[in-house]
């Protein structure tokens, strides 16, 4: 007979009820008489012991999170150098970057594109209907399944290269030692390991000195959404403000970007954030520069459901007494580091001062044998960041000995925002560089032009589509030190010029190379 149900034996001396599994083996109970039985039932808990969920499980390399970074680090680590590894991971395998970021983000604007080919198709004599029907919800029934693919991915990659996958909360007891909470409700685990990384990600903030801001969402909710609500708005100016108003606006919706200062991308070169501005309000998206400010969020009416903002209605009060009504309102200003749960003040981590965990460039936190990656450091919050450094600290420490000075160079890392139209960058804008070299040692390279596909178009479309570069040289030499893109594909072209830019190019590189015409791109190696 099996014994199915689970043994819970109390031993007092070490104040632990330990859950024993299942047992198999019965003949321990049930061959001997009441003597027997004592010795049977020691012999049995000594067994079950062997056999009850380890309370404590030993490991070389625990990874918390199971994200971009997380993943990349535990891959590299086991997949390439068989080191013993753990993923403890409290969510969704894949983390920000597959469930609430890069991947349902980039689909979603793939989704918009189509609306806004479509709108234009009229230019290139297509009768096309002025408002295509589209269904968004199953759209996102679609997107949702990819997501939940790419989970199942995940898991079976890191099952394949041996990485054991923990779901559950971690928690430090001590600086190698890792309380786990298990996800299932089994109760705890501990694990310790000698070198244990953190990679546990950010979250999207939300104001805590505004009335109301519960009401409003972040874009970790944006993904819920499935009907698409009238009248938008978005508080913040950075990447995710920016891809979001231009998705919305591409797919129909009243858009409001309510921000602080007159433009928006502000970390990005002012050419970008100066065309990047106009476009998005010749486009049709509502700006309102220089704003107050909100003072509380007043929910007139709930949504029906979490999937339908349509139905929402808020109130939102500004500072100068005036109202604003729209239906849905997503905070975009900005992520903070996700260390809550981690306890690591326990264990006299250094933080900075907005709370990521301080790395050196090896990413040594400032516990030996602990190491931190990706956004919960701060440093530069990409997916393939992320990646880049957790693959550089497996090489470092399993790595052989020719790799074990490896470590991520933060320099001159493109990216792209996936805004109407694109717009990328890689190296120091105008105002770093002249902060850097000083104004007499860089040269600006500049050219602003309306790409071929407009040319049929009609004003006023046809002039408002803005394709502009900026290219940042310095010294006699002329080293390409920046680079700064608008333009439709500029996202996939950014690949490449990121490398040129890596590698040290000069102008006069770029002058070397024959272009390829027509194209937007081939702008770049004929500037006058
Ligand atoms: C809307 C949006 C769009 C984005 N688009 C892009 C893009 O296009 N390109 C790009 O490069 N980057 C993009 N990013 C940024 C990118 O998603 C992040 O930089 C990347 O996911 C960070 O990876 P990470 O491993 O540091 O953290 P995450 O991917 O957040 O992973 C951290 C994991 O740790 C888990 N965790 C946290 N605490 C614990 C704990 N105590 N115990 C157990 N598990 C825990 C979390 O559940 C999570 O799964 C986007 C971000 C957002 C929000
Ligand atoms: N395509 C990509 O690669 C993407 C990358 N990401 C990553 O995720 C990170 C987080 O993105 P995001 O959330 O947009 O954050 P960002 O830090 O990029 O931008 C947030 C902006 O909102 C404004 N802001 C800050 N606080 C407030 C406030 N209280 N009220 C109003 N506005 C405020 C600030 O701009 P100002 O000072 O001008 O007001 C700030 O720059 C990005 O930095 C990026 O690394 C995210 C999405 C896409
Ligand atoms: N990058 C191409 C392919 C798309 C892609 O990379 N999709 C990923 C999800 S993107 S979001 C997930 C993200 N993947 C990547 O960023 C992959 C980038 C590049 N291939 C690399 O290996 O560095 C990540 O967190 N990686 C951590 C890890 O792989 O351990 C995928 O399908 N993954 C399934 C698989 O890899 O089999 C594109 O954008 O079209």
């Amino acid at each position: 007979m099996n014994i199915a149900r689970p043994l819970t034996f109390y031993i007092p001396q070490h104040r632990l009820a330990i859950r024993t599994l299942a047992c198999t083996e019965t003949s321990s109970f049930q061959a001997s008489s009441a003597g027997n039985r004592l010795r049977g039932l020691r012999q049995h808990f000594a067994s079950s012991c062997d056999k009850m969920a380890p309370t404590t499980k030993q490991y070389d390399y625990i990874v918390i999170g199971g994200g971009s970074g997380g993943s990349g680090a535990a891959r590299r680590a086991s997949g390439w150098y068989g080191a013993k590894t753990c993923i403890i991971e409290n969510g969704r395998s894949g983390g920000c970057c597959v469930n609430v970021g890069c991947v349902p983000k980039k689909l979603t604007y793939n989704m918009a594109q189509i609306n806004r080919a479509l709108r234009n198709g009229r230019h290139y004599a297509y009768d096309i209907p002025e408002n295509t029907p589209f269904d968004f919800g199953a759209f996102v029934e679609k997107r949702d399944a990819r997501i939940e693919a790419l989970n199942g991915i995940y898991e079976t990659n890191w099952a394949n290269e041996k990485i054991e996958l923990i779901h559950g909360k971690a928690t430090f007891l001590s600086p190698h030692e890792i309380q786990v909470d298990m996800k299932d409700g089994s109760g705890t685990v501990t694990l310790t390991a000698p070198k244990v990384l953190i990679a546990t990600g950010g979250y999207p903030l939300k104001p805590t000195d505004i009335k109301g801001a519960e009401y409003g969402i972040t874009s970790d909710d944006f993904f819920s959404m499935k009907k698409l609500p009238k009248k938008y708005v978005l508080v913040g100016a950075g990447y995710i403000a920016v891809e979001m108003a231009g998705m919305l606006n591409a797919l129909g919706v009243e858009v409001h970007m309510f921000l602080r200062q007159s433009r928006f991308l502000r970390k990005f070169d002012p050419m970008i954030q100066d065309t990047m501005t106009k476009h998005y309000e010749d486009a049709g998206v509502i700006i309102h520069k220089n704003h107050p400010g909100i003072k509380e969020v007043v929910q007139v009416q709930a949504a029906t459901s979490e999937s339908d903002p349509s139905s929402k209605q808020l109130k939102l009060i500004l500072t100068d007494g005036s109202e604003f009504e729209c239906n849905e309102l997503l905070w975009a200003i900005g992520r903070a580091p996700e260390i809550q749960d981690l306890d690591v003040k326990r264990i006299g981590m250094e933080l900075g001062k907005k709370g990521h965990i301080v790395v050196d460039e090896y990413q040594n936190t400032s516990i030996p044998g602990i190491y931190a990656i990706g956004d919960v450091t701060g440093q530069a919050e990409l997916t393939p960041v992320a990646i880049a450094a957790g693959r550089k600290l497996g090489d470092r420490l399993f790595g052989p000995p020719e790799l074990k000075d490896s470590k991520l160079n933060y320099d001159r890392i493109p990216s792209v925002v996936f805004s109407e139209p694109n717009c990328g960058a890689t190296g120091l804008t105008e105002p770093e560089a002249i902060e850097k070299y000083g104004k007499d040692q860089i040269k600006i390279y500049h050219t602003k032009f309306r790409a071929m596909f407009y040319d049929v178009f009609s004003e006023p479309e046809r002039s408002q589509n803005p394709t502009e570069y900026k290219v940042i040289t310095v010294g006699k030499e002329e080293e390409i030190v920046g680079m700064h893109l608008i333009g439709d594909e500029v996202a996939e072209a950014m690949q490449a010029w990121g490398v040129v830019v890596k590698m040290g190019a000069k102008k006069r590189d770029l002058d070397s190379c024959i272009a390829i015409h027509p194209t937007s791109a081939e702008e770049l190696v004929t500037f006058k």
